[in-house]
């Protein structure tokens, strides 16, 4: 089957006011239906930056990325626009939910910009499926401030699930959580993964990284040649 994503030789230089510095040196990466991968790699190794590329927040110097059949190295902006939308879910460190509305109803509020109108009552019932997914429907009338961290991730999760993306990109998701709530968070983003969704996570927890399918050593700018370790 067509990966979800085949990247081939990504570069990345940034050119500052001081010497220009390469991030990614040639980064190779294929993400199936339904795989998921932890890309591990000390502060500034540019896991970010990467994400941020496949995110299409940001472009390549060179090398190539297909999306599925579609050789989208080079798109304008507005397209690039279009499937992060329809594409890809995020989840960040900083949950960036909006404090006066419950759970459910920022799940909804992904919904409510997408592709096709939704009447409220159906936009309510995805995002209901979506809270339970993630374990937390039943603190769906609950505002932001009454829940915990674990919690609030979980709802921002779901958010991004909502909406239901082939890809999920997770940035350092459980770096202001402790181990435990980490843990329940890791669990929720492996769990898309059973309905086909492709997941990356990049973390600094050696834990986190050990749930998913595959895990990346990023290291002066490429992935360590080091075998990856397939957890069945
Ligand atoms: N907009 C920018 N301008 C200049 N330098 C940047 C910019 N963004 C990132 N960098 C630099 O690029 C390098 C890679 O950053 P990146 O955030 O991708 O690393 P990271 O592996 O995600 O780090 P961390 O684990 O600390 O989040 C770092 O040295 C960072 O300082």
């Amino acid at each position: 089957m067509t990966p979800l994503i085949r990247i081939t030789g990504l570069t990345k230089t940034l050119k500052g006011q001081d010497e220009p510095r390469t991030i990614l040196a040639g980064v190779d990466l294929t993400l199936h239906a339904g795989e998921s991968i932890a890309i591990l790699g000390r502060s500034g190794s540019g896991k970010s930056t990467l994400l941020s590329l496949i995110g299409l927040f940001d472009r390549a110097d060179s090398g190539q990325y297909l999306l599925g059949d579609n050789d989208i190295t080079r798109i304008p902006e507005r397209r690039a626009a279009a499937l992060r939308s329809e594409e890809f879910g995020f989840v960040f460190q900083r949950f960036f939910l909006l404090k006066h509305l419950s759970a459910v109803q920022n799940v909804s509020m992904a919904l409510v910009n997408g592709q096709g109108w939704l009447p409220r009552r159906k936009r309510r019932a995805k995002a209901m499926e979506a809270l339970e997914r993630v374990g937390i429907a039943h603190l769906a009338k609950h505002k932001p401030q009454r829940l915990s961290g674990g919690e609030q991730q979980r709802v921002a999760i779901a958010r991004a699930l909502v909406r239901e993306p082939r890809i999920l990109l997770a940035d350092e998701p459980t770096g202001a959580l402790d181990t435990e709530t980490g843990n329940l968070v890791v669990e929720a983003l492996r769990s898309a993964t059973d309905r086909g969704c492709g997941l990356i996570l990049v973390t600094h927890d050696h834990d986190h990284a050990s749930k998913m399918g595959r895990v990346l050593q990023l290291t002066n700018g490429v992935f360590d040649a080091t075998p990856e370790r397939v957890v069945v």
